[in-house]
């Protein structure tokens, strides 16, 4: 059924029509884009038993180094036996995780065919989700969870809380346990990983809680957006406030990653699994995937290249960026407004704050696209700062996302909830009238609104974004930055590529393992006291290049997506808050 939209027009009509209906994109009320029903632990047609029967001794064969050898032997299945989208998604789930234990082995050379008993089901399985054949957040956030007792509620409690028991006086606690433990335990488990272990687990299921309580924010959005053409100031506030919280919970699960997921065992043994075949050192090439393309004019196999699983491929952060008017630009280019200044200027490449911290002024849209202009127009109120965010976004073309990044993982993203982020970013004005309406009519006055109430319930919406931003750099920060640097991952050291790749040395703490000059670059010489070389792999599957191992730097470090990691993260914070509307 063909998404219903409308606009502010719509509001003169009788029965206003509802603006986007989340049901039609395959969203849930109140889970958002993780189904509200447990994803199938297993698929119902025997004829898919080799699968599953792989699935089931998946870590004994892999330690065995006999995962390869059994994939080789499974009969190409047909997928015509799948009756269902939770099928689809159990099969696309299953194959993502068998290619790619495949292509990465353990302690095994890496292979570049993909043999058609997987490629030829995995894109086909894939056309029907609407997906790129590689695996994604979707795969192992949205469609890999189990409730541990299917009749108690999908949570991951803070279990921290319940661990203070036990430092209670025993006959305290016994009663406290026996009477609240169980609202503090989680009722949440992974269905299929890579590694077995704990980590890659909680890694998943801290992701997919957060996917749930963004549910709440997602209809918010809704109710914020008909607010929006109903003129109905009070359900904005609401709306607002609703997105706010769901934020400041997701900020609180994010910051639960540290609980449970060592960043050692994250970055050394599950991050190489996640990773695809495009900007990859250890298949520069890409993958063939066999049975699936023609040889090309000259008779070469065709190569394939995708970008790996990341929960930068969420929906749910790149929706209520939408929702908020959050635009994001190539890393290195910078524009939009703070402090009711505006700004435009393309910075070079791996410069990471803004000179004096401050922002600059554009005279003119031409200016957009000119890095060394630098004006002093000071925007004086909503209406022009307004007028110059419609000649930006005019100027721009409304080509967005503009960001690359972002525009890549769209193809990682389910149809579905792809189609909901297109038709969320027609329709989202809520910034552009708060903008208009900063003198509430007397209706408002009533209800006890002052002009100022839905800047400031959409600003926090904004920082409660922008805290999410500055955790995630921290967690990015912990979980790869200070791993690359600290060594130490064997995962292919059997690998005769690995083998070739030259040796490197650089100093650790040795308490903290973090290299010196990652801790303080200026200050080397009083901690060197306390340091030992060690000698450290450049294993290229840790994405280290020279110049981050000689200079300690972070800039060239790459995301999954083949991301500039810490300019671009940074860049992403920094749009965000571009974005608060000055009182
Ligand atoms: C150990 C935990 C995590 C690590 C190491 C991590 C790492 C990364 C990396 C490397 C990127 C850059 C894009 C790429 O190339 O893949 C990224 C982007 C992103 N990640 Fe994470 N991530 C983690 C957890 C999460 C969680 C739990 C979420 C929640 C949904 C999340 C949401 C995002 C988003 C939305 C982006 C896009 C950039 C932005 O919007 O600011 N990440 N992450």
């Amino acid at each position: 059924m063909a998404p219903n939209h409308s606009n502010e027009e719509n509001s003169h009509n009788s029965l206003p029509c509802p603006i986007l209906r989340v049901e039609d994109y395959d969203i849930h009320p109140k889970t958002g884009f993780l189904p509200p029903n447990p994803p199938l632990t297993r698929l119902p047609d025997l004829y898919y038993s080799p699968w599953e029967q792989v699935i089931d001794s998946y870590h004994d064969l892999m330690l065995a180094g006999r995962l390869g050898e059994s994939i080789n032997m499974l009969p190409i299945l047909e997928t015509d036996h799948l009756k269902s989208i939770p099928e689809y998604r159990r099969a696309f789930l299953i194959l993502s995780i068998l290619a790619h234990g495949f292509v990465w082995g353990k302690y095994e050379a890496v292979r570049d065919v993909l043999p058609a008993c997987i490629a030829i089901p995995w894109v086909k399985v894939s056309n029907v989700l609407e997906i790129a054949p590689i695996c994604n957040h979707a795969a192992v956030v949205l469609w890999n969870w189990r409730l541990i007792f299917p009749d108690a509620p999908f949570d991951l409690k803070y279990d921290v809380f319940a661990m203070e028991i036990y430092y209670l006086p025993v006959n305290n606690s016994i009663d406290i346990r026996n009477n609240f433990l169980p609202f503090f335990e989680s009722n949440l488990a992974t269905l299929i990983t890579f590694t077995n272990t704990s980590d890659e687990g909680w890694f998943y299921l801290v992701t997919t809680t957060i996917e749930a309580i963004g549910g709440r924010a997602l209809n918010a959005i809704i109710l914020a957006l008909e607010a929006v053409r109903d003129r109905d100031n009070f359900k904005l506030m609401s709306a607002l406030m609703v997105i706010c919280s769901a934020m400041k919970d997701i900020n609180e699960t994010l910051q639960r990653m540290f609980d449970k997921c060592d960043p050692y065992i994250f970055y050394w043994k599950v991050r190489p699994y996640l990773s695809g075949w495009e900007n990859e050192d250890r298949l520069p090439k890409g993958l063939i995937y066999e049975g699936v393309d023609q040889p090309d004019e000259y008779g070469n196999p065709v190569y394939r290249q995708y970008a790996g699983g990341s929960a930068g491929q969420s929906a749910l952060i790149q929706a209520i960026d939408i929702a908020l008017n959050v635009e994001h630009y190539p890393t290195g280019v910078k524009t939009g407004i703070t402090n009711n200044k505006v700004f435009s200027s393309e910075v070079k490449e791996h410069t990471r704050e803004e000179p004096n911290g401050n922002c600059y002024a554009a005279s003119s849209i031409n200016s957009l696209s000119n890095a060394s202009s630098c004006y002093h127009l000071r925007i004086q109120n909503h209406q022009q700062q307004l007028e110059f965010e419609k000649m930006s976004s005019n100027a721009s073309n409304n080509n967005k996302p503009q960001q690359p990044y972002l525009h890549k993982i769209r193809q990682n993203i389910p149809g579905p909830h792809r189609r909901f982020l297109e038709d969320l970013a027609k329709i989202a004005n809520i910034r552009q009238y708060i903008l208009t309406r900063t003198k509430f009519p007397l209706d408002d006055k009533v209800q006890g609104l002052d002009d100022d109430d839905l800047v400031k319930a959409y600003n926090d919406c904004l920082n409660e974004m922008k805290n999410f931003r500055n955790k995630h750099l921290q967690i990015v920060s912990t979980y790869i930055v200070i791993q690359s640097h600290r060594g130490g991952g064997h995962f292919h050291t059997k690998n005769p590529y690995l083998a070739k790749c030259p040796v490197s040395t650089i100093t650790h703490n040795t308490t903290t393992n973090i290299p010196i000059t990652a801790i303080n670059n200026n200050s080397t010489t009083n901690t060197m006291s306390t340091c030992v070389s060690v000698t450290h792999l450049k294993t290229k599957d840790a994405r280290i290049t020279s110049k981050t191992i000689t200079n300690g730097s972070d800039l060239d470090l790459k995301g999954t997506g083949g991301t500039n990691l810490m300019p671009f993260l940074k860049q992403m914070r920094d749009e965000t808050i571009a974005k608060e509307i000055g009182s």
